[in-house]
């Protein structure tokens, strides 16, 4: 039995106004709300000062969706982790293949990044995973090690404990083809084994792993039941408040 507490993450993407934000959260105020599981919203950069303000006194989680790598400087459109920090927002997501793929964001900077939220006392969610054609070239657990061990370098194993890990395979995302749990345990199981390469066994059973892909209210417990899957990073099924309290209440 591991100690780890399950995590499930909303990550709202580029969805929501402030207005519509702050009325999803008085929807899920007391609901997402479940003893055993930690819930977590990503949001806009431009929602989370109302929702920061809105999650006091309750248990939910406010994270941003990616973070510069820099405290500051002329990065014109860019948010700092001091910014994030100062707001109150507790974790970032960092390397979604989507700012991998159209931000060019790179295994390098992926690295500085989880640095950077470090530096700033905020925890990085890490997002690896193969595209459709590395997996039909049997390529899944090759590609998630070299993304793995680059976004851990120089981390110390102290802070590696604290980092969630989400695998999501490109091909599962918004495209209701998610993977099969046994299929996600497989890789997620390996992806903790890479883990205890870098560091030790206890670190590895530290680290949170999360499947991401077209999780959906129906199938979240079918991978909250395997040995490795410690919740899950929601897109879509994040986006409405009864969706998102079924999704918490499921990873029980
Ligand atoms: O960050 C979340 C993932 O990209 C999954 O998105 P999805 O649940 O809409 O497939």
């Amino acid at each position: 039995m591991s100690n780890r507490k399950p995590i499930i993450a909303g990550n709202w993407k580029m969805f929501k106004t402030v207005s519509e934000a702050v009325s999803f959260f008085s929807e899920i105020k007391g609901k997402a709300e479940v003893d055993g599981v930690e819930s977590v919203i990503c949001a806009p950069f431009t929602t989370l000062p109302a929702l920061v303000e809105a999650a006091k006194g309750t248990s939910i989680a406010i994270g941003a969706q990616n973070v510069h790598f820099e405290d500051n400087g002329a990065f014109t459109g860019e948010i700092s982790g001091v910014m994030l920090k100062d707001l109150g927002v507790k974790y970032v997501i960092i390397g979604h293949s989507e700012r991998r793929a159209y931000f060019a964001e790179s295994d390098e900077i992926v690295n500085k990044k989880v640095h950077a939220s470090f530096k700033n006392g905020l925890l990085p969610i890490v997002c690896v995973g193969e595209k459709l054609e590395e997996r039909e070239a049997g390529q899944t657990k090759d590609v998630c090690k070299v993304q793995t061990e680059a976004a851990f370098q120089g981390v110390s194993a102290a802070q590696a404990a604290e980092v969630v890990i989400a695998y999501e395979p490109i091909w599962a995302i918004g495209t209701g083809k998610s993977s099969t749990s046994e299929d996600a345990q497989d890789v997620i199981g390996y992806i903790r084994g890479v883990v205890a390469g870098l560091y030790d066994q206890a670190t590895a059973d530290a680290v949170r792993i999360q499947y991401g892909g077209s999780v959906k209210p129906n199938n979240v417990a079918e991978y909250m039941g395997q040995t490795d899957i410690d919740g899950a990073l929601v897109g879509g099924a994040s986006l409405e408040p009864a969706s998102y309290i079924a999704l918490v209440e499921g990873a029980k």
